[in-house]
């Protein structure tokens, strides 16, 4: 196909969902758990058993570098072997109820890239769990609830963040939305596009990083100094970049901030922000969808809403992909590892 796929649902037969099933049940009989050094190797291999069509329309996705999103609907999800939505990440067993759901992810995310993590996130767990916690409601993080998540690239203040981000539903019973914003380079003046390509913003590490929302109390906590740094440090950034013509975003601008002493970059990312607005729409996953976010092209969040927290509560299951492990090689300490 030479033209990009612009069909943003690619929704899969139920022979098709049936046998993928059956591959991911096998798999996660197989192997130790998510972080499984054996499964994580053999992914791409694996992977080649998905469905030919489903392969390369993400194929296509990703060499179009067009779209911003794509979902792939149709999989199955055993609503009773998951049990109830839990009520937090930390304390599940490995493997989980829902491994065969998270080898489907991986297995997703070895068609475009590496899936990686942080060690400053959930853990260092490389398969994150996106529900409502009590007690985080108003946070700005995917475990908030009352408040909409605000259009954000994911990791945005990284310099190796996710490529693509995958987020794969296990349950929504009330239809809450996930948000999406393309980038509308048509709807920016050339001046402002100037000057959004230049390293004019602070950006600032988002509150799923910090040590206060990640530790037990038993670590010494050493691997969030680069985070406190990075908090400390007014780096600054481009909040475009790439092709003039399609250029990629990076931005949170519920994280970052323009210098005082620049009222023209400031009036740019207000142009940024306004065009992001305009261009929101609502996406609402349903079980077995597996939404790709391509990590350079959009910006995501969540609408607001009230959690129950009586295990039935939406949730999601979310992976990081890069397409350049190279780049991340002196924070990983070994070659296959994959946490930064
Ligand atoms: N605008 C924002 N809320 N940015 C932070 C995004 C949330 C973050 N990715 C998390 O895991 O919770
Ligand atoms: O819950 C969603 O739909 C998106 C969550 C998200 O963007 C995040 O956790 O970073
Ligand atoms: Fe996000």
């Amino acid at each position: 196909m030479m033209t990009p796929a612009n069909d943003p649902i690619h929704v899969i037969s139920a022979d098709e969902a049936d046998m993928i099933e059956n591959l991911t049940l096998k798999l996660a009989q197989q192997y130790s758990g998510p972080e499984d050094e054996e499964l994580l190797r053999e992914l791409p291999v694996i992977a080649a058993d998905l469905p030919v069509a489903q392969r390369r329309y993400i194929r296509n996705f990703a060499l179009d570098d067009h779209n911003g999103y794509c979902v792939i609907r149709g999989h199955k999800i055993d609503d009773e072997r998951i049990g109830d939505t839990p009520a937090h990440w930390r304390g599940r067993p490995t493997p989980s109820p829902e491994f065969a759901e998270e080898i489907l992810m991986l297995l997703h995310g070895a068609l475009l890239g590496e899936p990686f993590a942080w060690r400053t996130q959930q853990d260092g767990r490389l398969v994150h769990d996106i529900f409502p916690i009590k007690g985080y409601e108003t946070e700005q993080m995917g475990i908030g609830s009352t408040e909409l998540l605000t259009l954000h690239t994911e990791d945005a203040f990284h310099p190796y963040r996710a490529d693509f981000l995958l987020l794969g539903c296990l349950r929504n019973l009330k239809g809450i939305a996930s948000i999406v914003a393309d980038i509308r380079v048509d709807q920016l003046s050339d001046e402002h596009i100037d000057i959004l390509m230049q390293d004019r913003f602070i950006i600032r590490p988002d509150d799923s990083h910090l040590a206060e929302n990640n530790l037990t109390g038993h670590e010494d906590g050493a691997k969030f100094s680069e985070i406190d740094r990075l908090k400390k440090d007014d780096v600054r950034v481009a909040v475009l970049w790439g092709d003039r013509s399609k250029p990629y975003i990076r931005i949170d601008p519920y994280f970052m901030e323009v210098p005082d002493d620049d009222p023209e970059a400031k009036e740019a990312f207000s142009a940024a922000e306004e065009m992001l607005e305009r261009n929101v729409a609502d996406v609402v996953l349903e079980p077995g969808d597996i939404l790709i976010i391509n990590n350079h092209r959009l910006a995501h969040g969540r609408r607001a809403f009230i959690a129950s927290y009586d295990g039935r509560d939406r949730w999601l299951k979310r992976v990081s992909v890069t397409t350049d492990f190279r780049k991340s090689r002196a924070q990983r300490g070994l070659a296959t590892a994959r946490l930064i």
